[in-house]
């Protein structure tokens, strides 16, 4: 089957990620961010159906590593938070690759399997607009908008409600468990070394104090 999805991966300044998992890493909380950025994008990049992956990112050091893991680069967000970063790059996923669907992926999927995500857009395909909630079923892992759709994502807190909210498509949960698996605490981050971590985040975990 021909490639037919632009995934849109938000990478957040990395200094400022995952302050819930400050307890556990100390001064690796950084490091950990990008390995789990990495793992999430080199599953994403295996999958069948995805064509390109655009990282969206104002953070240099991800930058370098986000390219070498084979994803485009997108720099020169607005600054406004989230959703209008992921905006920012779905125009330029638009401009690089028009006729693609366009999907948002989070970047703290570090148990991601290509086949999972493969399945969850093949759905999203015949859907329109659509989501996947994330792994509690408060916030949202995933929000696709297939060719033709607008792209409006609604991330940020209860976003899974949010999403519904506008009309977007809850996508099936079942044979999904690690595109739902997102990191944010100590007990996240169990629960997906649970599920099998990818190679940059167990390199890491193997050098994290005990
Ligand atoms: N480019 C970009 N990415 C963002 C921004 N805010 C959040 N993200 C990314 O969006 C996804 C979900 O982020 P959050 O869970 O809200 O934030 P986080 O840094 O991962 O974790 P917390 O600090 O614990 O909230 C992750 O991939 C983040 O890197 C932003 O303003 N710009
Ligand atoms: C931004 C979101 O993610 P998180 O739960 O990681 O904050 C969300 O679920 O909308």
């Amino acid at each position: 089957m021909e490639p037919c999805w632009s995934l849109v991966v938000p990478v957040k300044r990395l200094t400022w990620a995952k302050s819930r998992l400050a307890g556990l890493t100390g001064p690796r909380r950084a490091e950990l961010a990008l390995a789990m950025a990495c793992d999430t994008v080199a599953a994403a990049l295996s999958c069948p159906n995805v064509a390109a992956v655009f990282t969206v990112t104002d953070d240099a050091d991800a930058a370098e590593a986000l390219r070498e893991v084979g994803s485009r680069v997108v720099t020169g967000e607005p600054g406004t938070g989230l959703n209008a970063a992921l905006v920012h790059g779905a125009a330029e996923a638009a401009r690089q690759r028009p006729g693609d669907g366009v999907c948002a992926l989070n970047a703290d999927l570090p148990a991601l399997r290509p086949g999972e995500l493969e399945r969850a857009l093949d759905e999203a395909g015949g859907a329109g607009r659509s989501f996947l909630p994330d792994a509690p079923g408060v916030g949202t892992t995933l929000y696709a908008a297939a060719p033709g759709a607008g792209f409006a994502p609604g991330f940020g807190g209860a976003s899974r409600r949010r999403h519904s909210a506008s009309g977007a498509v809850e996508l099936r949960h079942e044979g999904v468990d690690t595109l739902r698996r997102d990191v944010d605490t100590p007990a996240d981050l169990r629960a997906a070394a649970a599920l099998g971590l990818g190679p940059h985040t167990t390199k890491l975990m193997s050098r994290l104090d005990p």
